[in-house]
């Protein structure tokens, strides 16, 4: 498959145009933006994201099918900021059954599901209570260490869940290389392949493993609100239940539709654009949830670890292009941003609010 739109043959059956004002008000409600913005039927899914095919059996930089499917990660990366993937190497039953799993984890009781918390922000157990919880999250730090995720599942199960750590184990590991390919492309793409070292030797992940409620009401619901991530970037995997929105740089939003099996979502984050001084651009997204079946999506995020100086690269700064940007801590950035965001006007980009020059 082609990096380019696809075009959409049929309307989506799940869109329901916002034109009651029960269902502004909804929006209003959920959407982030100080500016809502209703959607109309002329700015929706017209397009598709493109998608980019990962499933090569010798992906190996330098080869012609790599230059290929680089130059493809560069023009959806530059003009979107996100696109759709496709990547096998998770064996199909593995991917089902490690989602199985996730069900099965927000299945636990309230008060289990309290137990797992975390220093690190957005990392605890997160439901909103009282019910119907609409969003719950759990997080686990780099979880490509398996004693992070043993430590996670032993806090949750009396006797631990070894299956289930050995699956986020698995999972995250094989998600973690194929971020590191998609980052490898974007610098050399940017010809800063000299940077690639200190850029993979410095960066960790998080797992946040989400479950999105069917909603109370018949009419769609916006289940997060809009917002861009901050870290670098960001891998998507969910069930069979679509609901993710991305909006284009001219201020369109896209559902993504994943009905193909190996399908990820890759979103570029704030911290992306800071280390290249504002090149890339990181799309406000948002998950939109409609019809009957609740949504799980596994998202890992990469982001400079604790401690490292995120700083934007001298080839990045010109004349043309000044610093954006000075030298920060990721995670003291996140502190920041806990509080930050709940009074901020959410037009702003909160690394500029944090470390802008
Ligand atoms: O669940 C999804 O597909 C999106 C999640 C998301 O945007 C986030 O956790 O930052
Ligand atoms: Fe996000």
């Amino acid at each position: 498959m082609g990096c380019k739109y696809e075009k959409k043959k049929k309307p989506n059956p799940n869109y329901l145009p916002l034109n009651t004002p029960e269902m502004r008000f909804m929006f209003f409600i959920f959407s982030t933006n100080s500016k809502p913005g209703i959607l109309t039927m002329s700015q929706e899914t017209l397009f598709q994201l493109p998608t980019v095919d990962f499933c090569k059996p010798d992906l190996k930089p330098g080869t012609s099918e790599w230059n290929s499917v680089r130059s493809q990660v560069w023009k959806t990366i530059s003009e979107h900021g996100c696109f759709k993937a496709l990547f096998d190497k998770i064996p199909l039953h593995v991917e089902k059954s490690f989602l199985g799993e996730v069900k099965e984890l927000f299945d636990l009781t309230p008060q289990t599901k309290r137990l797992h918390v975390s220093e690190i922000p957005f990392l605890s157990y997160f439901g909103k209570s009282p019910p119907p919880l609409l969003y719950e999250s759990f997080g686990i730090e780099d979880p490509s260490i398996f004693k992070n995720c043993s430590s996670f599942t032993n806090v949750l199960w009396p006797r631990g869940n070894p299956n289930f750590s050995e699956k986020i184990n698995y999972y995250s590991t094989q998600v973690s290389e194929f971020e590191k390919i998609i980052r490898r492309m974007i610098l050399e793409s940017m010809i800063l392949g000299n940077y690639l070292d200190e850029h993979m030797n410095s960066t960790t992940c998080v797992l946040r493993l989400m479950k999105y409620q069917v909603p109370e009401f018949t009419e769609p619901t916006y289940a997060s609100k809009s917002h861009t991530d901050k870290n670098l970037i960001t891998i998507l995997y969910q069930n069979q239940v679509d609901g993710l929105e991305v909006q284009t740089k001219h201020g369109e939003w896209i559902s993504v539709e994943l009905s193909q099996d190996h399908s990820f979502v890759i979103l570029i984050g704030e911290s992306f654009r800071a280390w290249t001084n504002g090149r890339l651009h990181p799309p406000n997204h948002r998950v939109r949830m409609s019809g009957s079946e609740a949504r799980y999506s596994a998202g890992l995020f990469t982001f400079f670890e604790t401690g490292y100086k995120t700083k934007t690269p001298e080839a990045m700064i010109d004349e043309n292009h000044p610093l954006l940007y000075k030298p920060f801590d990721y995670v003291e950035f996140l502190k920041f941003f806990e509080g930050w965001a709940p009074k901020a006007n959410l037009d702003e980009c909160a690394l500029k609010a944090y470390c802008g020059v």
